[in-house]
């Protein structure tokens, strides 16, 4: 519906009334303006106080909820580590463990079992240990064999979940239900009291370490490095400011559950979706493993990949970056103007405007994909035997200018270690007669999960 309206619309329109509580705005899925909007005006347009007053229970002043310098210092921290090799070691080795003794495991007794199974549930449960364990050091257990019920995860979801309900319906209707505690707003913060009572105990926890071991040197996870760097600059006698507060730990692992759980996971689900429905792409994937694991594999008992191998799965980068074209995680992305402006397009903009981008909707346009847009196809990112970015404004996925996803490179690996393990051992059966439709939520789950029936290959 929305990618119909602003095609007929011309790329973008104004909003005014009902929608998103009464408000005025401006929808558009030009990449020039998306270009001005996340890169040459950036000061002009910061995810602003619309978006951080509904946000704040759960994400305080986390990075995804930061703007300005508090912003800027969070993502230099969280860059810094992210891109340091030690972290790349650990966070592959880490993986590589998690799918390797557990979700292969798990697969292997669900096709033992031949019973059907809801696969974005395992994903689920994959990327939120993956995540708490490279970026906390903790393994909170839930891709468990018996898929047990682990509360904190799905307080995490109903937090999300809610926090979207206050985008649609006006101020004045959830401010006071909030002040009140009623309605979901009453669900909304019993919620998130327990996902920050996790991140809480974890960083708490990790002090204690720190104290009783004097450093916090043999641990590789994020926080701890955080926590470190702390100390190190407490013995070098620097003035500390409240980024390195416990509030600010806590906002850290929220914040990283946020980016790491869902986006792979749901990416995933759509992924599998659509390769069972392609068998020529599977066949592909499953050649270029093939061959890659005839060239470089050494030892005749190895079943987990290297980096080098996963690093040489172009087709199989070019499937996932397809299937997030066609079912980006993230679907929807606002900013808010400071200042009165006017678009690349003529569109005036008034300060206070919100402006929605559907990354969802630029995904689906014929001016930018051609008349085979509908197409999975993941030749369209391949040239030469290499993978093409093309412009980063018409593919903003992963966002792009200076807020682009920090995590990008950790989801591609984890995303090809994931796919790659699974299609080698099995055959992905899509249980027939499901309905498979998005959910209208900040992240494009599959409404009713996918459920499914895995069928061993002769490898
Ligand atoms: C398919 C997977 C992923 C997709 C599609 C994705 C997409 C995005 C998008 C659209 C944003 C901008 C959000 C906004 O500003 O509102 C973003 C930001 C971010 N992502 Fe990802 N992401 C993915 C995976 C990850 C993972 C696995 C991590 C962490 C390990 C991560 C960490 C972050 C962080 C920290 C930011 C904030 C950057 C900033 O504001 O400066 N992402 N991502």
């Amino acid at each position: 519906w929305c990618t119909r309206d602003v095609v007929r619309a011309g790329g973008t329109f104004h909003y005014r009334g009902v929608w998103f509580g009464g408000a005025y705005g401006i929808m558009t899925i030009n990449p020039a303006n998306i270009e001005h909007i996340l890169k040459n005006n950036f000061k002009n347009y910061p995810k602003g106080e619309y978006f951080r007053d509904r946000f704040r229970d759960l994400l305080e002043d986390g990075i995804f909820n930061a703007d300005d310098e508090l912003w800027k210092e969070e993502r230099r921290v969280a860059k810094t580590e992210m891109h340091s090799s030690r972290f790349l070691e650990h966070t592959f080795t880490t993986m590589s463990d998690l799918v390797e003794e557990k979700l292969v495991k798990l697969m292997e007794k669900m096709a033992t079992s031949n019973k059907a199974f809801d696969l974005q549930d395992v994903l689920l449960r994959f990327t939120f240990d993956n995540i708490c364990i490279s970026a906390f050091g903790v393994d909170p257990g839930s891709l468990g064999i018996d898929l047990p019920e682990v509360p904190f995860a799905k307080a995490f979801e109903e937090a999300t979940e809610y926090t979207l309900t206050r985008f649609l319906m006006p101020y004045f209707v959830w401010k006071p239900m909030r002040f009140f505690g009623i309605g979901f707003e009453r669900k909304l913060k019993k919620a998130v009291r327990l996902v920050h009572a996790f991140a809480n105990k974890t960083v708490r926890e990790r002090r204690n370490k720190m104290r009783k071991l004097g450093n916090l040197n043999d641990l590789d996870d994020l926080l701890s490095r955080l926590m470190q760097r702390e100390y190190e600059k407490e013995e070098e006698d620097t003035p500390r400011g409240n980024y390195y507060s416990d509030k600010y730990f806590r906002e850290f692992c929220t914040s990283f559950i946020i980016a790491g759980r869902d986006t792979t996971s749901v990416a995933l689900t759509w992924f599998f979706w659509l390769v069972q429905q392609n068998p020529e792409v599977e066949k592909r994937i499953l050649n270029e493993i093939r061959e890659i694991r005839g060239r470089l594999v050494t030892q005749e008992t190895k079943t987990g990949f290297e980096a080098e191998e996963l690093r040489e799965m172009v087709y199989l980068q070019a499937a996932l970056t397809e299937s997030l074209r066609l079912y980006p995680s993230v679907p929807m992305e606002m900013k808010q103007a400071l200042e009165d402006d006017v678009l690349p397009d003529g569109t005036r903009v008034k300060k206070g405007a919100r402006i929605f981008y559907s990354v969802f909707s630029m995904g689906r346009i014929e001016s930018i994909w051609g008349n085979d847009w509908e197409d999975f196809k993941p030749e369209r990112w391949i040239k030469d035997g290499r993978i093409v970015s093309g412009d980063q404004f018409k593919y903003v996925v992963f966002n792009a200018g200076p807020r682009l996803c920090v995590g990008k490179k950790f989801a591609y690996t984890q995303m090809k270690m994931v796919a790659a393990s699974i299609l080698m051992r099995y055959s992905v059966k899509v249980v027939q007669g499901q309905e498979i439709v998005p959910k209208l939520t900040t992240t494009l789950y599959m409404k009713n999960g996918l459920r499914v029936t895995l069928q061993p290959r002769d490898w």
